[in-house]
């Protein structure tokens, strides 16, 4: 590949963030005339050739995990905790234009091999794992397709909706706006999703497209960035043979144009198998056939196992013996395991060892020696190490752009749950009622528009907070997801998923502050209005600040409400209305309540120190003398703003910083 390829950019347009074209083909614009352009759009077409060969190596793959994962700390057991090996000395190579497929019995260890192959497993992966002889590194990252065998989608996109973001998001800059839709509709095209391009991809609670249509998406999505190394845990499950068929052949397709793919495969068909240069046999973690697809009759032959009848298939074959049920003893066995004696795990398991110690002794030194001549080799030692110098630190697209696709399709995915009937009502109901409760209160029942006050600071301090607590966990897996492929910053993520709950999260109090004010009988002042309605907005970034920080450091909503009740409930009784004879040794909580601060301002602003009020028996009282005013005091409205102002800026750093730690643990 010609290095200045890379650098060469597209004039024109590239504001992918604005629409996403309707359900009309019509819409997909065409080919710009540019015969440069045409050819850069070749480029990166997944029919294409590879930008970037991938020979992926992976040698005596080793992975345990403990069994009792303990915390530590002071009650820690001494005693060393159990560990399971999963993988025990997988070893491989997949030159580019190769499929392998890694096949055993389930709980074998083929998506834990995939997730390691992907640099996705938590923990340390033992042995050597390389790509073009380099580490996996961050360029490697956005070369590497992974489709994982849940299928983590956005249940309120439609299919269309869901490729074209991902195709904004992880094309490169270079293409145009049109041609990552087009992208986007070829994928749909191949995969044969047009009948469902428009529908919902639906979740649990959403019905939407069938399992199988999922499952083409999530593959889509990974098809699209023409990835040079493409990695699919079971991408063919829940299909019906022909659309598997289909897939397989689209994947040989990708392996055509010099791309490294590898799939795991439960059940395949023969007419699947044949479709596969190398495979990988796993039997409860050990390898018992790393090579050629098509050698692998003979290699077993050669050690002994016969398929009992010539037009078996071979993957039933490799099955069986991964199960240790020998060819000759087959019906025999089958027929122990439903009449439940147990001898029968002792014979399988000296078949098992039989052949794990034959893959040692005869397979094992081959494949090593293969390994290192291969590495030796310049063409796979170096090729694409400068590109990946090149471009180590560089993303597919612009901050701004990634925002601007973010916001857009968050506003999407969360239309319904932002504009809510229910919210809405829940909004306007309680605001009604407070102000009926509180109607007209005038200032000789002081006592009375203080509570409504307070009950301004309560309400929206709790309720921001609440709503923004399922922020993070509910995006968990597709944050996961999506940054470990390398699709966007966190920043962008993180501003976009901010911003786009915020003319909801504003338009509501306002609506509320608006009703309950006037209804209330609070100052009738139009400056005293805006100063409040300021304050309660103020209040309401601070407590979902709060909120997004508690979700994104548990990332489990129950645990974060849990805890948000506890710290509203001490900012509610610290916050200066319903205890004013505090301790001095716990009063210190009001100064870290930031519903205490949006009090007192709302107070600060609706009272003046040389203000009096009829307290009864035609007598007036200054209202500096009121004891709850008295207990909070007037001044100092500024200390109150700043300190809010760190309350703001300070959840948010820490909803940030916690966002990172998780991106590091996966
Ligand atoms: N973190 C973990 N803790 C404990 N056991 C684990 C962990 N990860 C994997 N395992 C175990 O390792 C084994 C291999 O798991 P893996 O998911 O790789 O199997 P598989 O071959 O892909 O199975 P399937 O085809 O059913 O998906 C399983 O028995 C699984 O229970």
């Amino acid at each position: 590949m010609p290095p200045q390829q890379e650098t060469s950019t597209i004039p024109g347009s590239n504001n992918p963030a604005n629409t996403i074209p309707s359900s009309s083909s019509s819409n997909v614009s065409p080919c710009s005339e540019d015969p440069a352009h045409k050819q850069q759009a070749a480029r990166f077409s997944i029919l294409g050739e590879s930008l970037h060969p991938v020979t992926l190596k992976f040698e005596d793959v080793t992975y345990s995990v403990n069994l009792a994962p303990g915390k530590g700390g002071c009650f820690a057991s001494q005693e060393p905790k159990p560990t399971r090996t999963i993988l025990n000395g997988v070893s491989g190579i997949v030159l580019p234009g190769e499929l392998l497929a890694m096949l055993g019995p389930s709980g074998s260890g083929k998506t834990t091999l995939l997730t390691a192959i992907a640099s996705r497993l938590p923990g340390k992966v033992s042995g050597r794992i390389t790509y073009n002889g380099q580490p996996f590194s961050s360029s490697m990252k956005r070369k590497t397709g992974f489709v994982t065998q849940d299928d983590v989608l956005y249940p309120h996109l439609t299919v269309l909706e869901t490729l074209t973001y991902a195709a904004f998001l992880r094309l490169p800059k270079e293409l145009s706006r049109e041609e990552k839709i087009q992208q986007a509709e070829s994928i749909i095209m191949q995969l044969g999703l047009t009948r469902c391009r428009n529908s919902v991809v639906g979740g649990p609670l959403l019905r939407g497209i069938s399992g199988g249509e999922r499952k083409r998406v999530s593959v889509g999505q990974e098809m699209l960035v023409n990835p040079s190394l493409l990695l699919l845990d079971e991408p063919t499950s829940g299909l019906d043979s022909t659309t598997a068929q289909r897939i397989v052949a689209t994947l040989r397709g990708l392996v055509r144009g010099g791309r490294t793919v590898v799939v795991t495969i439960h059940q395949p068909s023969s007419r699947l198998y044949r479709m596969f240069d190398k495979v990988v046999l796993l039997t409860d973690g050990c390898p018992i056939y790393s090579g050629y697809a098509g050698q692998v009759m003979d290699y077993f032959c050669s050690i002994g196992f016969e398929p009992g009848f010539n037009f078996m298939n071979p993957a039933d074959f490799l099955l069986d013996l991964a199960n240790g049920i020998a060819p000759d003893k087959q019906d025999d066995q089958l027929d122990l395991t439903a009449n439940g004696r147990s001898d029968h795990h002792d014979d399988q398991n000296l078949i098992k060892q039989s052949l794990v110690s034959s893959y040692k002794k005869n397979l094992y030194p081959l494949l090593k020696a293969e390994i290192q001549r291969t590495s030796q080799d310049p063409i796979h030692s170096k090729s694409g190490t400068s590109s990946v110098r090149f471009r180590e630190n560089q993303w597919t697209s612009s901050w701004w752009l990634q925002f601007k696709v973010l916001l857009r399709r968050g506003l999407r995915e969360r239309k319904h749950e932002s504009y809510s009937g229910l919210r809405i009502f829940q909004v306007l109901s309680v605001s009604i009622l407070s102000g009926l409760l509180w109607w007209h209160s005038d200032t000789s029942h002081i006592q009375d528009q203080v509570g409504l006050v307070f009950f301004f600071s309560i309400f929206w301090g709790f309720y921001p907070m609440f709503n923004a607590i399922f922020a993070f966990p509910q995006e968990r897996p597709m944050l996961i997801k999506e940054r470990s492929s390398g699709m966007y910053r966190l920043s962008s993520y993180y501003f976009a998923r901010t911003a786009g709950d915020l003319p909801m999260e504003l338009v509501l109090p306002t609506v509320f502050v608006t009703i309950s004010y006037w209804m209330g009988g609070l100052k009738p002042s139009l400056v005293t209005f805006i100063l409040t309605l300021l304050i309660v907005l103020f209040n309401v970034l601070v407590s979902q600040g709060l909120g997004l920080a508690l979700g994104a450091i548990l990332m489990e909503a129950k645990q974060a409400t849990a805890l948000a009740s506890v710290t509203m409930l001490v900012f509610l009784l610290a916050g200066g209305y319903y205890i004013q004879h505090i301790p001095p040794f716990i009063s210190w909580l009001k100064y870290i309540s930031f519903s205490h601060y949006c009090y007192k301002l709302l107070i600060g602003v609706q009272y003046s120190a040389d203000e009096v009020y009829d307290c009864g028996l035609r007598m007036h009282c200054r209202v500096m003398d009121f004891p709850a005013i008295k207990y909070l005091g007037l001044d100092g409205k500024w200390m109150d703003v700043f300190a809010l102002l760190i309350m703001l800026v300070g959840y948010r750093l820490l909803a940030y910083v916690a966002l990172i730690r998780l991106g590091k643990h996966h």
